[in-house]
């Protein structure tokens, strides 16, 4: 038996979220530091509840002795209405992946912006943060855009299929960041602003294994350009091969998925996670994945 001072019980609600990497990520990292660290999934599908229990199940987690949670699609807005406090940060971005439960309080976070951030830092350490291309503008996208904008990004042009998508979030980001120009931007206009750009961010589902192939025509990068990928499921997507292949600098989405887990860890234990570490072990257990789909490609599951 122990209290929630002496072990730490996490859950991650969302929908289709059994085979997430993130519970085995806190819960190996947690072992080696010696800590009792339980992560249980919640899935909403499993249990045949709508988006909006999310504020019961809160609640629930409360009373049940839970010390956090991870958020996930489709809640991450929802769960906004059921907080105390939320950081200023997840405030402006309008997002909440992460909730500490602490003195029967829901405290909101985001460790998808700082995630990504941190990767960023860590992965492309030189990298020029003047001028990037972002493909694709929805959830993890947004995240992804208000930490390339916090981390000194002046100029970022948002791509998406959807027009009416990369408009909006356009133009949140820009009131958010007002001395930042953020632009809107369609497929078709991709040849006129890759070669103005230091880097390209990709945060579509193309290249996961249910999605493959390219987001962009690959003859637009160039050598210099850093390149990043959120799409870490395989973790070498056709993009990342392609542009390592012509000498750019490349970051996978595998430091993005580790980034999130690694600085929720820290909230919610009060202890930092040892990044590489951490990577070390999501390399491991993405390795397993592809061994097993490799074997049945039809069982693969179309995770994250
Ligand atoms: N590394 C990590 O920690 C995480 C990675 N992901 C990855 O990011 C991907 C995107 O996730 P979400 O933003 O949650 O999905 P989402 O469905 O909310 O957004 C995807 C956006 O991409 C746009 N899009 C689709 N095809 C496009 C194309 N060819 N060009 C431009 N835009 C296009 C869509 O219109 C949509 O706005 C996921 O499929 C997953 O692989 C997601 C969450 C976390
Ligand atoms: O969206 C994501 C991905 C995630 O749900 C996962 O399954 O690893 C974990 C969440 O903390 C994060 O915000």
């Amino acid at each position: 038996m122990s209290n929630r001072a002496e072990s730490v019980l996490v859950g991650l609600i969302g929908e289709g979220v059994m085979p997430s990497l993130t519970p085995p990520m806190h819960e190996r990292e947690a072992d080696v530091q010696g800590l009792r660290l339980l992560y249980r999934p919640i899935d909403l599908l499993e249990l045949a509840l709508p988006a909006a229990a999310v504020g019961d199940l809160l609640t629930a987690a409360q009373r049940l002795g839970f010390n956090g949670l991870n958020i996930t699609h489709p809640c991450k807005q929802l769960v906004l209405g059921h907080l105390d406090e939320i950081s200023d940060d997840a405030a402006r971005l309008g997002a909440v992946n992460t909730v500490l439960i602490q003195d029967g309080r829901f405290i909101g976070h985001n460790t998808d912006f700082s995630g990504f951030g941190s990767a960023l830092r860590d992965g492309l350490p030189d990298a020029t943060l003047g001028r990037v291309v972002q493909l694709g503008a929805g959830g993890a996208g947004s995240a992804v855009a208000y930490a390339l904008l916090k981390a000194g990004v002046t100029t970022l042009d948002l791509v998406d299929v959807d027009p009416a998508r990369a408009a909006e979030r356009a133009a949140e980001l820009g009131e958010l960041f007002p001395t930042a120009v953020v632009t809107p931007r369609t497929t078709a206009e991709l040849s006129d602003i890759m070669h103005l750009a230091d880097g390209l961010v990709h945060c579509t589902p193309i290249g996961m294994a249910a999605h493959p192939g390219l987001p962009l025509d690959i003859e637009l990068l160039e050598p210099r350009h850093w390149v990043a990928d959120i799409v870490y499921r395989p973790i070498d997507t056709q993009l990342v091969r392609e542009a390592r292949a012509k000498g750019c600098k490349v970051l996978d989405g595998g430091r993005m998925a580790v980034g999130q887990a690694a600085d929720a860890f820290q909230l919610i234990t009060g202890r930092e996670a040892d990044r590489d570490r951490m990577r070390a072990h999501f390399l491991e257990l993405i390795a397993v994945e592809d061994a097993a789909a490799a074997r049945a490609p039809e069982l693969t599951k179309a995770g994250h």
